[in-house]
C-alpha cells in the first residue's frame, strides 16, 4: 500500500506543483492519476521513487517512510516505465532489460536469461533480443520499457503516460495486454494518463485532479461515472451534453444499445 499524507511540492524556481494531497493506492491494484497537462501528476508519481523529493508531507510504503530510504536502492526496487521508453539507444533490447538486473548485482548469464523471460512476458519473442531500440516499433519499445520495469520482480509499477506517443491501435493494444498482465502480475501500479478513456479502461482506482495536484474525485470507474462530483468531473469525463448517454433501441428482435448520435455500440445480453 501507498500513503500520500498531505503532500506538496514546490520547485526550486517556486512554481507550486503540488499542495496537500492525500491518497491511498491499495496493493495489487491499478490506480489511475488523471488531468490535464500540468496538473501535477508526473511529480506526484516520481515523488514515489524519490526522482522528485517533497517539500510538504510524505509517502508510506506499507506504513514506511521513503524519505528514511536510500534514494538510490528505493528507486531500484520500484518499476518505473515512461513515455518514450527512455531506452538505452546503443544497448541492444536484451541488454537494455539485463541492465537493471546488473545494477542490482545478478550475474551477466542469469541476467540475460530473465531479460528473455520478462521479455516473452510482455509478447516479444528471441528476434528482438539482438535489435536496437531504433530499430523496433513504438509499441514494441514501450513493450521492452515495460519488461525493464518488470525485471527486478518489483512490487511496485510507475507508469508515466506509457502509451502516449503510439497510435490508437496500438494504444488500445497495449491497454488489453497490460490488463492481461496485470491479472496475472497482480503489482501495485500507479498510472499517469490525461486520458480519461484510458483510466477508466484501466484503473480499478482513478483519481481526477485539478491544478495544483486538487484532487477532484476518486473512485471506481463505476462510481464516478454513476455520481460524478461537481461540474468540473462531469466535464471531465465527458458527461455533458448527453456524451456518453447510451439508449437501448429493438432492431429484429434483438437489443441494441446506440450512443448518442445513433450509432451502435453493441448488443445488450
Ligand atoms: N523541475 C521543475 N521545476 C519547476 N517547475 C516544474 C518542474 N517540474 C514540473 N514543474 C511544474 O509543476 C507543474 C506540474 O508539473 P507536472 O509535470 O507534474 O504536471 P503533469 O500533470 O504531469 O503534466 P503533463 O501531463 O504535461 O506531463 C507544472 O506547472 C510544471 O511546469
Amino acid at each position: 500500500m501507498i500513503e500520500f499524507r498531505s503532500v506538496g511540492k514546490r520547485f526550486a524556481d517556486g512554481t507550486r506543483a503540488v499542495s496537500d494531497f492525500s491518497l491511498t493506492v491499495p496493493s495489487h491494484t491499478t490506480t489511475v492519476l488523471v488531468g490535464s497537462s500540468g496538473c501535477g501528476k508526473t511529480t506526484l508519481l516520481r515523488s514515489v521513487n524519490r526522482m522528485v523529493d517533497l517539500t510538504e508531507g510524505k509517502i508510506l510504503i506499507d506504513d514506511d517512510d521513503i524519505a528514511a530510504r536510500d534514494p538510490v536502492q528505493l528507486r531500484r526496487s520500484i518499476g518505473y516505465v515512461m513515455q518514450h521508453a527512455g531506452l538505452l539507444p546503443h544497448r541492444r533490447v536484451i541488454d537494455n532489460v539485463a541492465t537493471v538486473l546488473r545494477l542490482n548485482g545478478v550475474p551477466k548469464a542469469a541476467a540475460r536469461q530473465r531479460a528473455a523471460q520478462v521479455l516473452e512476458t510482455v509478447g516479444l519473442d528471441a528476434s528482438v533480443h539482438r535489435k536496437y531500440p531504433s530499430q523496433l516499433s513504438g509499441g514494441q519499445q514501450q513493450r521492452v520499457g515495460v519488461a525493464r520495469a518488470l525485471a527486478n520482480d518489483p512490487n511496485i509499477l510507475l507508469m508515466d503516460e506509457p502509451f502516449g506517443a503510439v497510435d490508437p491501435i496500438v494504444r488500445a493494444e497495449l491497454q488489453q495486454e497490460m490488463r492481461r498482465l496485470q491479472q496475472d502480475l497482480k503489482k501495485t501500479i500507479v498510472f499517469v494518463t490525461h486520458d480519461i478513456e484510458e483510466a477508466f479502461a484501466l484503473g480499478d482506482q482513478v483519481v481526477i485532479l485539478r491544478e495544483g495536484g486538487k484532487v477532484a474525485q476518486v473512485g471506481a470507474p463505476a462510481e464516478i461515472l454513476a455520481r460524478p462530483a461537481d461540474e468540473f468531473v462531469a466535464r471531465f469525463i465527458g458527461l455533458e451534453h448527453g456524451r456518453r448517454q447510451l439508449r437501448v433501441r429493438d432492431e429484429n428482435g434483438r437489443r441494441i444499445v446506440v450512443d448518442e448520435h445513433g450509432r451502435p455500440a453493441g448488443v445488450l445480453e
